[in-house]
């Protein structure tokens, strides 16, 4: 009996290492396998949500998508959120994706074969979405590149790239040639003002052009992500950007806890929006199912996001300041990448492991039918929490606590 789960602890512990849960690429697909029909059923309920009232539905593949699937090796999955009828506004449906993928090379490679090699893996993924329809597609969080950021060595600042040059040249034409939005996560180099870098998310139109561009907000200074060392806090705002499929914006990896981040891009009109993410299973896996999710029913739109997959070794040792041993690797980068809507149902997730492509019809209309029930803008009081705020920015801000008087009366 010890021996069996000996046996069976070091087999989940190999399948740990793959980044699989006990051999399963997802969540889902493990309590598929693991529970009978019903109680699958039941679980995914309570754990995903029903879209009006019902399990979401997948949509079928494109023979040519999955055709590219298999000869790429990448997972390809597809749902649908619908919503409900209206008497005075046609459905607005999109076809949305995102794309998790893990790097090609090594990180010792040249860095101009890196990024070829990345451009290459990619391009069969977004040629799936084209061939699915995808209207408005999403790539991870300065996905041109390994995430050397835990490195703190400056020579990767190499990879950083001015907004209209190589990446989103070559996404531009895979844009115009799909007619698909591209959201292009970089690392952009701002060479107008004196080479300062920082993590952007490109928008691409359908045509081809560049639309704008989003600086993220929120700089992490936790674990190994020392991102500070590379580029800046952001000096764009929180832009929402009208194409011709809806209302879209990005909030980028760690802007994700950060809900008036969340709020922004709602207040200015936003419907999807997308997180492009690089985080480790260590530091937020059990943040990860909450966050987006909860963003989603918070504000009332569609929200897409990503992780990148592996584990990506850098030549140099480095250590977290915490400690430990020094190591080479940031952990595992978990996938996981789903979608959410408003009315709190979300999709399965994308494998642990697998490079993958994540397509969902959304209709849009969704989102404004969830304000009209719950309501959430209308009784935000949003002028409390300005005068909250604009007391806490002074530098004599005292916290309103009250307290109860025995507290501090001595005991006779
Ligand atoms: N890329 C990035 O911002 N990662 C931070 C880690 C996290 O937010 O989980």
């Amino acid at each position: 009996m010890e021996t069996t789960r000996n046996g069976q602890a070091k087999e989940e512990a190999a399948a740990a290492r793959d980044g699989s849960i006990c051999g399963y690429e997802s969540l889902d697909r493990l309590l598929c396998d693991s529970l009978s029909p019903q109680v699958f059923q039941e679980v995914s309920r309570l754990l995903i949500g029903l879209n009006c009232g019902r399990i979401l539905e997948a949509v079928p593949l494109a023979d040519s998508a999955k055709a590219l699937s298999s000869e790429c090796n990448f997972d390809v999955q597809a749902f649908r959120f619908t919503a409900d009828k209206e008497l005075l506004r046609e459905p607005r449906v999109v076809r949305v994706g995102i794309i998790q993928n893990s790097i090609v090379l090594p990180t010792t490679a040249s860095f101009v074969d890196q990024k070829r090699a990345i451009h290459q893996k990619v391009k069969p993924m977004i040629d799936a979405a084209g061939a699915s329809g995808v209207n408005i597609l999403c790539l991870q969080e300065a996905w041109m590149m390994p995430f050397a950021f835990c490195t703190r060595e400056k020579r990767w600042c190499e990879f950083a790239e001015p907004v209209d040059e190589e990446s989103t040249r070559f996404l531009q034409d895979l844009a115009k040639k799909y007619n698909m939005v591209i959201v292009n996560p970089i690392l952009e180099r701002d060479v107008n003002h004196g080479e300062t870098i920082w993590n952007t998310a490109v928008i691409i139109g359908n045509h081809g052009s560049i639309i704008g561009k989003h600086r993220k907000n929120h700089i992490p200074r936790v674990g190994d992500f020392n991102e500070s060392t590379y580029y800046m806090e952001g000096n764009t705002g929180h832009p929402v950007f009208e194409t011709a499929f809806g209302k879209i914006a990005v909030n980028i990896c760690y802007g994700r806890h950060h809900p008036l981040n969340w709020l922004a891009f709602g207040l200015n009109g936003a419907e999807i929006v997308f997180n492009p993410s690089a985080t480790v299973g260590e530091l937020s896996e059990p943040m990860w199912p909450i966050e987006a999710r909860n963003a989603a029913i918070a504000n009332s739109y569609f929200v897409g996001s990503i992780n990148r997959v592996g584990t990506e070794t850098f030549p140099n040792p480095f250590t977290s300041g915490d400690g430990k041993p020094q190591h080479i690797d940031f952990g595992h980068f978990y996938g996981s990448s789903h979608f959410s809507a408003p009315d709190a149902s979300c999709t399965p997730s994308l494998s642990r492991h697998r490079d993958g492509l994540l397509i969902s019809d959304m209709d849009l209309n969704l989102c404004r039918q969830l304000k009209d029930k719950w309501g959430f803008r209308m009784t935000s009081r949003y002028n409390l929490y300005a005068d909250l705020l604009a007391q806490y920015l002074k530098p004599d801000f005292e916290p309103q606590v009250i307290s109860d008087p025995l507290l501090h009366k001595k005991s006779s």
